[in-house]
């Protein structure tokens, strides 16, 4: 079976990779998956495309092959775009989306619903040795409810509501979720290289 490289530690973010890829019969294997131990590459960058290339073409040098990198977040308008850039450590170190979400949710305490709207943006680089980083870019719209709703997904998804639903996004199966994510928003404009590896 055909391989992709996706660097990232994520569970959440490698399990979606997993899922769309075996779909096109390529088997994505997340850094956790390798059995050398991959150095975490700090995410100094101040644009999701900056942070997206450390990782994509960090560990793309490292292993000699290419690699697709994710930097992806939510944005909330009410909150200026914050937690942004900063959406995986929001609340600090370490990373932790139950803290994150009681965080956003404090801040958002007197929002009322129409004012409430937010996305998620999902950045992908590829890094292929030899040649230039090239990146696509997918968002979802929604908006932030008052209390988590649903068990499923990861980060901020059991207290966003996407556009059209009436539901979180942690409350919708990861089938559906990967019908209108960011992330598959994104992905969707990789079908040409997909095809070519
Ligand atoms: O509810 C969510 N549903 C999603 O589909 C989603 N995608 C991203 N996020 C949030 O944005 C951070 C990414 O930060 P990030 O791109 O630096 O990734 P990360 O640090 O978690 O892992 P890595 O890929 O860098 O190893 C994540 O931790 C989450 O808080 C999401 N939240
Ligand atoms: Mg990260």
């Amino acid at each position: 079976m055909k391989q992709i490289i996706i660097a990232t530690k994520n569970k959440g973010k490698a399990k979606e990779f997993k899922e769309f890829f075996a779909k096109k019969s390529i088997e994505a294997l997340s850094l956790l998956d390798l059995d050398q131990a991959i150095p975490d590459v700090e995410e100094t960058g101040s644009t999701f495309e900056e942070n997206a290339a450390l990782k994509a073409e960090q560990i793309s040098s490292l292993l000699k092959i290419p690699v697709l990198a994710d930097d992806s977040g939510l944005m909330i308008d009410a909150l200026d775009g914050r937690p942004g850039l900063f959406s995986a450590r929001y609340a600090g170190e370490p990373k932790d989306d139950k803290a994150n979400i009681k965080k956003v949710l404090e801040e958002l305490k007197e929002v009322s619903e129409d004012k409430r709207t937010a996305r998620f943006i999902c950045v992908l680089a590829v890094a292929i040795p030899g040649e230039a980083t090239t990146f696509r870019t997918g968002y979802c719209e929604g908006k932030i409810t008052d209390s988590e709703k649903g068990e499923n997904g990861f980060g901020y998804d059991p207290i966003f509501v996407p556009e059209g639903y009436d539901v979180t996004m942690a409350e919708l199966d990861s089938e559906e979720k990967n019908q209108i994510s960011h992330r598959r928003n994104a992905i969707i404009q990789l079908e040409k290289w997909i095809h070519t590896l």
